[in-house]
């Protein structure tokens, strides 16, 4: 079994009118030890609330999470099993996740907390911020003396401070300007590289996400429409939404890249594909959407990794 594993995975909340909202509508999603999974797709299509629900931050509707083979617990209904604390988030916002009366020692010792009683050694406040890049100095000082690309780099000494074997990062890198951006981005790599922790990288930066990621898996709708290893699902997106999103990448020269400049077979993701079933009520995307695509490549020893159908979520219907 995966280090964490999420499966069916339903998430709603009810609106302001009495509505109810399906921001996850039925998602599975692996993490292995090592590993870093994007998970992508636009603004609103339910990455944060599966993000959320995958450390126990929100309670989903239906499905499964576990971490480590044991059940994750939402927090707040009784305490987290031990093992549980192994898996810590880091949020989008640095400016906010940061208490800012509180030292950085005291931020850091809250995660060093986290993982005592557990046998192992416990880190030092110094060791977690030199393992991000900062010094052992500034654990006195308070986080509105930090730039963004700072604070986010004490927020990821907390998480480490607990010793986690599997990070959920919430666009961890948005807030942040591009240099930032990216030394944020090559931190994590290597902490996934040497600490072998298993990255759940929630990401709308898809330049960044296709260096970095292992497994990419696109998010539309409340659905995952396909999930593959990350350079051919880069090179050879096979939903058509994936190959819109690709495509929609700005290069370098500031040009946007059209899906006709992809190699091979991609669908034109401004046309219905073929088999595509017509909801009166969806825009263009979401009829794409509909298409059926084959069983996506294998992930590794007898795994598959399936390309959900998608369908118009509750919250269109
Ligand atoms: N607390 C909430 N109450 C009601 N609806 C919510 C709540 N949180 C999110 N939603 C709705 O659920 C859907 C998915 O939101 P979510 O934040 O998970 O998407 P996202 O892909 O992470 O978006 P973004 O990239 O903009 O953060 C959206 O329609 C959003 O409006």
């Amino acid at each position: 079994m995966s280090l964490l594993s999420i499966r069916d995975l339903v998430v709603r909340y009810r609106g302001h009118s009495g509505a109810t909202v399906t921001a996850v509508a039925g998602c599975d999603l692996d993490v292995e030890e090592g590993q870093i999974v994007a998970l992508v797709g636009e603004s609103g299509c339910g990455k944060s609330s599966l993000g959320k629900a995958a450390v126990g931050l929100i309670r989903p509707a239906s499905g499964s999470v576990t971490f480590d083979g044991e059940p994750v617990e939402p927090l707040g209904q009784r305490a987290r099993p031990a093992a549980q604390r192994r898996l810590q988030m880091v949020f989008q916002d640095p400016f906010s996740s940061l208490n800012p009366r509180r030292r950085i020692a005291d931020l850091i010792g809250d995660g060093l907390r986290v993982s005592e009683g557990d046998g192992g050694r416990r880190l030092s406040v110094g060791e977690c911020l030199e393992r991000v890049g900062l010094s052992a100095g500034i654990a006195d000082r308070f986080p509105h003396q930090f730039s963004g690309g700072q604070r986010q780099r004490i927020a990821i000494a907390r998480a480490l401070a607990a010793q986690p074997r599997c990070i959920v990062a919430d666009e961890p890198i948005s807030a942040l300007d591009a240099s930032a951006q990216a030394s944020i981005a090559n931190l994590l790599v290597s902490l996934v590289d040497d600490l072998k922790v298993g990255l759940l990288f929630i990401s709308h930066d898809l330049s960044i996400v296709r260096r970095i990621a292992d497994i990419t898996t696109v998010m539309y709708l409340g659905r995952i429409v396909e999930t593959a290893p990350s350079e051919p699902l880069w090179r050879a997106p096979l939903h058509p939404y994936s190959a819109g999103l690709i495509g929609a990448i700005t290069e370098p020269d500031g040009r946007g890249r059209m899906p006709t400049d992809l190699p091979g077979d991609v669908p034109d993701p401004a046309l219905p594909p073929p088999g595509c079933r017509f909801h009166p009520r969806c825009p263009i995307a979401i009829q794409r959407c509909a298409v059926e695509v084959p069983e996506r490549r294998v992930l590794g020893p007898g795994r598959t990794a399936a390309c959900h159908r998608a369908e118009p979520v509750a919250a269109f219907a």
